[in-house]
């Protein structure tokens, strides 16, 4: 069994109500985010591949450009602009690109962050 692994990067804006980080985090600000994408599989004898990272990039361009530079409070399907709720987003949009095994979204400045393994069954 292999993992693959790929990371992109997005900016974007939020305002989180409900924490203990109190007013700051009510007011619109901004964060960097890196998010990493796992795939599991085996191989292709043919091509070597678990997936092709060209098609992998491509989709996750995809959901790149749906959260960059945006403010995520107004992406409705997202809910609540946390790390949990975007790790769930991303994941649910990235499903048909391979055998998912995590989605981690990192929000490196503030030390955190949360990593989804899809849909308990
Ligand atoms: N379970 C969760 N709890 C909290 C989340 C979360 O996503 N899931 N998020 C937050 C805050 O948004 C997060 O901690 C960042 O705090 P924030 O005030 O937005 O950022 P800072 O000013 O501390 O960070 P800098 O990027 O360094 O400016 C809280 N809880
Ligand atoms: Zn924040």
């Amino acid at each position: 069994m292999w993992e693959l692994t790929k990371s992109f990067r997005f900016e974007a804006a939020h305002a989180l109500t409900g924490t203990t980080f109190g007013a700051d985090s009510e007011e619109i600000h901004g964060h960097s985010f890196r998010t990493e994408v796992t795939v599991r599989g085996t191989p292709d004898p043919a091509t070597g591949m678990v997936v092709d990272l060209g098609l992998l990039e491509h989709s996750m361009e995809e959901v790149r450009r749906t959260l960059d530079h945006k403010l995520l409070n107004k992406i409705t399907t997202l809910g609540p602009p946390t790390l949990e709720n975007l790790s769930r987003f991303i994941w649910e949009r990235l499903q048909h690109a391979g055998r998912l095994t995590r989605v981690s979204v990192h929000r490196d400045s503030c030390n955190e962050s949360c990593t989804y393994y899809g849909p308990q069954a």
